[in-house]
């Protein structure tokens, strides 16, 4: 479902200040493949899922979903087959307008154009059945204004409109990171049961090493631009935040410093 072939990125390219944050990285998932990805800081983490989403182009190597090459397409053009959520609750989300008038908008980016962005009742019915699923009770407050939310609601709310258009590929970019435990276990849950409903596939980048292991179907590591670790989900399960680290510091040859892992 997602072939990432050969990829190269570098920022100011031939300047002082040149940064090579993704070196010939290849990466294919499978459809319904969940893969969680974790590295150190400047990985590369966020540079890859920048490159799927089309955020920023590749000097070297293709991005391909579904089969079809897109790496030539800009982001707006992949939205209709990429859902994405940010670490900022504030991000995925238009804070002046309704919940129902943000789903309305969301629903819409999957579909073809000219369809009316309206609410219909129709679709109330649905948003409110979606928004019951998130045990909120945000099925009740379809015409608050988003801005009176709070984070993990948002948030809550960005992940549903994410998903409910059905991508073919959900990149999640630190998503619970910027919430307190009890929200980010919430989120957790809900990213979990929303990519075992709609069978998305999915790249999710964290810190938490525990989180990266209990959740999805493959792990990845990263390292200064290079997948340096892919652990199938056979061996995820029998694996511990420890043995991650002890493979860490063996593939990268001992004295390591670096202990962003552990977070
Ligand atoms: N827009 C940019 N301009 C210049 N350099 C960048 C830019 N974005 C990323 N980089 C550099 O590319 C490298 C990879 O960054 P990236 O943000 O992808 O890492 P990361 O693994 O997501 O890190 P973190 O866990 O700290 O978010 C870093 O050295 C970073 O400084």
């Amino acid at each position: 479902m997602l072939d990432v072939e050969t990829v190269t990125k570098t920022f100011f390219p031939g300047s002082v200040n040149e940064r090579v944050a993704l070196r010939d990285v290849e990466l294919h998932l499978a459809d319904g493949e969940f893969v969680t990805v974790i590295g150190s800081n400047g990985a590369g983490k966020s540079t890859l899922l920048n490159i799927v989403s089309g955020k920023l182009r590749p000097e070297r190597g293709s991005v391909h979903v579904g089969g079809r090459d897109v790496t030539r397409l800009a982001d707006f053009q992949r939205a209709r087959y990429i859902g994405r959520v940010f670490q900022d609750p504030m991000a995925g989300t238009a804070p002046h307008m309704t919940i129902e008038e943000n789903l309305a908008i969301a629903l819409e980016r999957g579909r073809r154009r000219g369809l009316a962005r309206g609410v219909t009742a129709a679709k109330r019915s649905r948003f409110r059945e979606e928004l019951a699923s998130l045990e909120l009770g945000l099925e009740d407050r379809l015409r608050a204004k988003v801005g009176l939310l709070s984070g993990g609601q948002r948030q809550a709310l960005s992940l549903l409109m994410a998903t409910f258009s059905e991508p073919q590929i959900l990149l999640l970019d630190e998503h619970t990171a910027a919430l307190d435990p009890q929200r980010a276990a919430l989120i957790t849950r809900l990213t979990a049961e929303l990519v075992e409903r709609h069978h998305l596939t999915t790249l999710m980048v964290t810190h938490n090493m525990e989180q990266a292991l209990s959740m999805g179907t493959r792990l990845i590591m990263m390292h200064e631009g290079r997948i340096i670790l892919d652990v199938d989900e056979a061996r995820k399960v029998r694996t511990t935040p420890a043995d991650l680290l002890a493979e860490f510091e063996k593939i990268k040859g001992g004295g390591l410093d670096d202990r962003t892992l552990l977070q």
